[in-house]
């Protein structure tokens, strides 16, 4: 019996990880996928042709990206939802518009023209009855300094070459977007307690505490 049997995970559940860059997203996706026997939904970095560009130049590409990652999202999603489920998603489609579209529109990096036809796509694709929410959110948290060294130590040239007050500014974002969060059921995991590497253990851990915000929510899932 694997995991998600054992604790009642239906077998269509989407679950969505979300938080701030380094924080951990990429590898519970895959921990977790393979625990429950799911399949993955990953965020291209290496194939994205604007992201390294992005980085350069925030003002002439924070456009051109943020309709680049609401495309690709989108399909991911009708992936997703074609298989009837079954999946752990590295990043949530609502943190394009709730951090990043906003923070550069905020900052002045996107006119106030270009995030209104951003935010009117987003909203026409995303924010309908027609559009299928996941089922669980996991948000990962944990202190600015660890995030900050995992982004160091994972060493994309790009975001390594970016200041460290636009990692403090999005994690800042993140904290007041996840409180006002309602889209769909939320598990809160912080970074601190546990550890994928050295702790097998971890991830049942981390099993047993979505199967228990999932079975108060179980009537909403898909059949
Ligand atoms: N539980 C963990 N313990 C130690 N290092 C971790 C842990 N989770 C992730 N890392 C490391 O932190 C870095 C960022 O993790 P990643 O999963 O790519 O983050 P994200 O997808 O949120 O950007 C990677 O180098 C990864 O190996
Ligand atoms: N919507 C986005 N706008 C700008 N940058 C984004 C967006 N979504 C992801 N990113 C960046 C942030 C990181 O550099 C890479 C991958 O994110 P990660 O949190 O490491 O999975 O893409």
């Amino acid at each position: 019996m694997n995991l998600r049997e054992k604790y009642g995970i239906p077998s269509q559940a989407i679950i969505t990880i979300a938080g701030t860059v380094g924080v951990g997203k990429s590898t519970l996706t895959e921990k977790l996928a393979k625990a429950l026997n799911f399949r993955t939904s990953f965020e291209k970095v290496d194939t994205n042709p604007y992201l390294s560009k992005f980085y350069e130049d925030f003002k002439k590409w924070s456009f051109h990206l943020q309709i680049y990652f609401l495309a690709e999202r989108f399909k991911e999603q009708k992936r997703m939802f074609e298989y009837g489920g079954g999946f752990v998603q590295d990043r949530s489609i609502y943190e394009d518009t709730g951090i990043f579209a906003k923070m550069h529109y905020e900052k002045g990096n996107m006119s106030a023209v270009d995030y209104q036809t951003y935010t009117q796509l987003f909203e026409a694709m995303v924010m309908t009855p027609f559009f299928p929410h996941p089922d669980l959110l996991i948000y990962l948290e944990g202190p600015f300094e660890k995030i900050v060294e995992r982004i160091r130590l994972r060493g994309r040239p790009m975001e390594k070459n970016t200041p460290v007050e636009y990692w403090r500014e999005m994690y800042d974002r993140y904290k007041e977007w996840i409180d006002g969060f309602n889209a769909c059921p939320v598990l809160r995991l912080n970074i601190l307690e546990y550890d994928l590497f050295e702790n097998e253990a971890s991830i049942e851990e981390i099993v047993k505490k979505i199967a228990y915000v999932l079975n108060g929510t179980k009537n909403s899932l898909r059949k």
